[in-house]
C-alpha cells in the first residue's frame, strides 16, 4: 500500500539476506524499519509485536526459517527452528501453517539446496499472502456496493475491530483490503476504528493506516460501537481473524466477541474476512479447542505513546498492587453471530457444510 505515494510491503529480503520489516511498535509517530538477521531475531519481533496479524506473523515465519537455513540446513537445524518460532505466539494458526508448509516444502531437498530454496519459498508465500488478500478485498467490495445500495444517499458506516490491515499482511490486509477496494471504486464510506485496548492497534495501526489512503475514518473507543449500533451509525462490521474453525467460530482480537453481540441485537450484518490459512480445519469447537494467548500485565497497567519533545514514552496508569494478570489476547465468537466469512474464494456462511464445500477437508486444504 501507499505510504505518501510510496508503494510499500511490511517484510522484504534485503540484498545481503537479512529481513527487512516495519517496526509497528513506533507507529503512528514515526515510521521505523528494522533488519532482522537471524532466526532468534524473527522469534523475538514476532514474540513482542514488531510485526504483529496472523497474516503476517506467517510470513514473518517463513522468513524466519530461511535465516535459519542461512545457519544451519540440517535436519534437526530445522525441526528446531520450527519449534522455537511455533512458540512465539499460539493462537494465529497462520504460524503454523506457514512453518508445515516450508518444513513440507525443504524436508526432501538436500541441506545444501535448502538455504536458496527457502528464501524462494518465502518470497512465494508473501506473494501467495498479497493475492489472497486482493481477491477477498474483490469479494468484500461486493458486499459493500450492496450494503450502500440499501442506504442510497448516504455515506456508508463500517465499523472494524484491531488491526486486520496491510500492515497485518504482507499487503492489502484482510478486512481492509475491501475497504480500501470500496473507497478506491468511489463508495462513500467512513470508518469506525475502535481504539483496540490493550495495545491499540486500531488507535495506532489502522486509523493510521486508513490516513494515510484518505479515507474518511473516526477512532472510537471500544465500549462505543454497541450505542452507535442502537442509534442506526453502523451498517456494518468487518473484523480479521487469527483462527476460524471448521464450525465457522472466529478468533480474533479480544473484545470481538462483544461487538458481534451488539451486532446481532441491532441488526447489522456481521462479517470476518478470513484468508485460507487462517481456517483450521483440524478444530472444530472453538471455545473450547482454541488456546488463547495471555499476555502481560504491563499491556494492561501501561501506555505507550509520544511525549510533547517527541520521545516515545510508556507511563502508568494503573496503581501499582493491582492484578493486572487476566490479559487474553483473543476471543472466540461463535459461528452463530457471523453473518458470513469473505475468502479469497468467495463469501462463505460460517457453518460447518459451507466452510467443507468451498474448502473441502483438513487433507485437501494443505
Ligand atoms: C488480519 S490480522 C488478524 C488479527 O491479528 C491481530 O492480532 P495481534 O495484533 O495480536 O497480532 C488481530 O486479532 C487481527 O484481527
Amino acid at each position: 500500500m501507499l505510504i505518501n505515494g510510496e508503494a510499500w510491503r511490511t517484510i522484504w529480503r534485503e540484498p545481503d539476506g537479512a529481513v527487512g520489516v516495519i517496526d509497528q511498535r513506533a507507529l503512528p509517530h514515526y515510521l521505523e524499519t528494522r533488519r532482522l538477521c537471524s532466526c532468534a531475531e524473527v522469534e523475538v519481533a514476532i514474540r513482542d509485536m514488531w510485526v504483529r496479524g496472523a497474516p503476517l506473523i506467517g510470513a514473518a515465519a517463513a522468513y524466519g526459517l530461511a535465516l535459519a537455513m542461512r545457519e544451519e540446513a540440517s535436519d534437526a537445524a530445522l525441526d528446531e527452528a520450527c519449534a522455537r518460532l511455533l512458540a512465539t505466539r499460539p493462537t494465529a494458526v497462520n504460524l503454523r501453517w506457514a512453518l508445515d508448509r516450508l518444513s513440507r516444502q525443504l524436508r526432501p531437498a538436500p541441506a545444501a539446496d535448502r538455504r536458496q530454496m527457502a528464501y524462494l519459498l518465502a518470497a512465494e508465500l508473501c506473494n501467495e499472502d498479497v493475492a489472497i488478500n486482493q481477491s477477498l478485498g474483490h469479494h468484500g467490495l461486493a458486499l459493500i456496493k450492496a450494503a450502500a445500495a440499501r442506504h442510497p444517499g448516504r455515506r456508508l458506516n463500517i465499523l472494524t475491530h484491531c488491526n486486520a490491515g496491510w500492515l497485518a499482511t504482507v499487503d492489502w490486509g484482510t478486512a481492509t483490503s475491501a475497504i480500501y477496494q470500496a473507497f478506491d471504486a468511489g463508495i462513500e464510506l467512513h470508518v469506525w476504528v475502535d481504539e483496540t485496548r490493550p495495545r491499540n492497534q486500531g488507535a495506532s495501526l489502522t486509523a493510521w493506516e486508513l490516513g494515510r489512503h484518505g479515507v474518511p475514518h473516526s477512532l472510537i473507543v471500544d465500549n462505543a460501537g454497541g450505542h452507535l449500533m442502537q442509534h442506526g451509525q453502523v451498517d456494518l462490521c468487518i473484523v480479521g481473524a487469527d483462527r476460524v474453525t471448521a464450525h465457522g467460530d472466529v478468533c480474533n482480537k479480544i473484545g470481538t466477541y462483544l461487538k458481534a453481540l451488539a451486532a446481532h441485537d441491532n441488526d447489522v450484518p456481521f462479517y470476518v474476512a478470513m484468508p485460507s490459512p487462517t481456517l483450521d480445519l483440524t478444530v472444530s469447537d472453538g471455545l473450547r479447542e482454541i488456546t488463547i494467548e495471555n499476555r502481560s500485565a504491563d499491556e494492561i497497567a501501561m501506555v505507550s505513546g509520544i511525549a510533547a519533545d517527541g520521545r516515545l514514552e510508556t507511563v502508568r496508569i494503573a496503581p501499582h498492587g493491582s492484578s493486572c494478570s487476566t490479559n487474553p489476547g483473543f476471543d472466540v465468537t461463535p459461528a452463530r453471530l457471523v453473518t458470513g466469512l469473505i475468502t479469497e474464494r468467495g463469501v462463505c456462511a460460517a457453518n460447518p457444510a459451507a466452510i467443507a464445500a468451498m474448502f473441502g477437508t483438513p487433507e485437501k486444504h494443505r
